[in-house]
């Protein structure tokens, strides 16, 4: 690939600090071309409150996509139905959060773009708004009609991946099934493949239950589910080893052996990436069609508009995203 690839940067929640942090994109060197998904009033208003001198430029489907500008960035406008101030939810505006998400599948689909960066929803508003939403990786998942797709973050080196997202801790032990477990870690092996470069790569599986169940005796999801569905990759030739329980496995000498991690829940993952690495990881949605990354943080809504919200995830979430356009295209026949 020899031009910049083009990637298409949402701005999220616009009371958030999804505006701030895309805002602060206009100060650093990009590794792509990129058109921001957002209200234009919006994004003109918090850069005024926030005093930074961004030239912010309509652009328009059909328009050629732009050379890279200091202090200049383009907008797709996705008009919202009230203006919006910093830290003040408004469910009237969730509906122009999730058109933004629609109009960048629509680009990606017919090829005007090469890959989704998402800044934060909030998820609650957009219930309350009366729109059932998980997450972007459930919605994204839907609108592509992927049944299964997987959520990865990645940072300093870790790699974790999840074998269920958003639901209640309730409903995880019924949600792990052999088949369901099985799909997730082939998703999660050929991403490694073709998204991150690794020839065979080495993935470690966590246990549900403390100490991987003991034996049965603290639990049945790893004997009559988990070790099954390895054995049977194992048998395939996958590099893949568990289950290990979850209090040991976050520790350096198995970590040094392992390409990925796959966690069996939410919080059972994603408290140990964001020790390791909060501010500087990136969540990428393994399995669809396109390419999407995301920060790792949520709307922060207590900082949207002060000039404190850290914009450094959002650009790894652009470098992880070029690269691996770039992978792709690489290993493309
Ligand atoms: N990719 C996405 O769309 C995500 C959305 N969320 C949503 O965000 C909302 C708020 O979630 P919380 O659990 O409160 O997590 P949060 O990440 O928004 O905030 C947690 C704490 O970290 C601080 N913080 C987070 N990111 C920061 C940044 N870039 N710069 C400075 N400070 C930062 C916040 O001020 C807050 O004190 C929820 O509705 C959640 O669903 C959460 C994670 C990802
Ligand atoms: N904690 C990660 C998270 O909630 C990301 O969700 P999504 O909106 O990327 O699906």
């Amino acid at each position: 690939m020899n031009t910049l690839p083009r990637l298409l940067v949402t701005v999220g929640e616009p009371a958030g600090i999804g505006p701030d942090i895309c805002l602060q994109l206009a100060t650093h060197p990009l590794p792509a071309a990129v058109i921001l998904l957002g209200d234009l009033h919006c994004l003109r208003s918090r850069a005024m409150i926030l005093g930074l001198p961004v030239r912010l430029e309509p652009w328009q489907e059909g328009d050629p996509w732009p050379e890279l500008e200091p202090d200049v960035l383009r907008v797709l406008d996705i008009p919202l139905l009230h203006s919006c101030q910093p830290g003040h939810l408004d469910p009237a505006n969730a509906p122009a959060v999730l058109r933004s998400l629609d109009k960048a599948l629509d680009l990606l689909r017919v090829g005007m773009a090469d890959a989704l960066i998402t800044a934060p929803v909030h998820k609650g508003i957009i219930n309350d708004a009366g729109i059932p939403f998980t997450g972007h990786t459930e919605y994204l998942a839907a609108s592509c009609g992927q049944n299964e797709v997987v959520m990865l973050l990645a940072g300093r080196g870790l790699r974790v991946a999840l074998a269920t997202t958003h639901l209640p801790l309730a409903a995880v032990p019924s949600a792990i099934t052999r088949g369901g477990l099985e799909r997730t870690l082939r998703i999660l092996q050929a991403a490694l493949i073709q998204d991150f470069a690794l020839a065979a790569p080495r993935i470690l599986v966590a246990g549900l239950n403390p100490h991987a169940g003991e034996g049965g005796h603290l639990g049945h999801e790893e004997t009559d589910i988990i070790i099954p569905v390895i054995h049977a990759l194992q048998q395939e030739g996958m590099r893949v080893s568990g289950p290990w329980p979850a209090d040991t496995l976050f520790t350096p000498r198995l970590l040094e052996d392992a390409d990925a991690v796959l966690a069996m829940y939410h919080d059972q993952g994603l408290p140990v990436l964001k020790y390791h690495a909060f501010g500087e990881a990136v969540n990428i949605t393994l399995g669809l069609p396109i390419v999407r990354t995301s920060v790792d943080h949520g709307t922060a809504l207590d900082v949207a508009g002060t000039g404190r919200a850290q914009g450094e995830s959002l650009l790894h979430a652009l470098d992880a995203a070029t690269e691996i356009v770039r992978n792709r295209h690489m290993n493309r026949p």
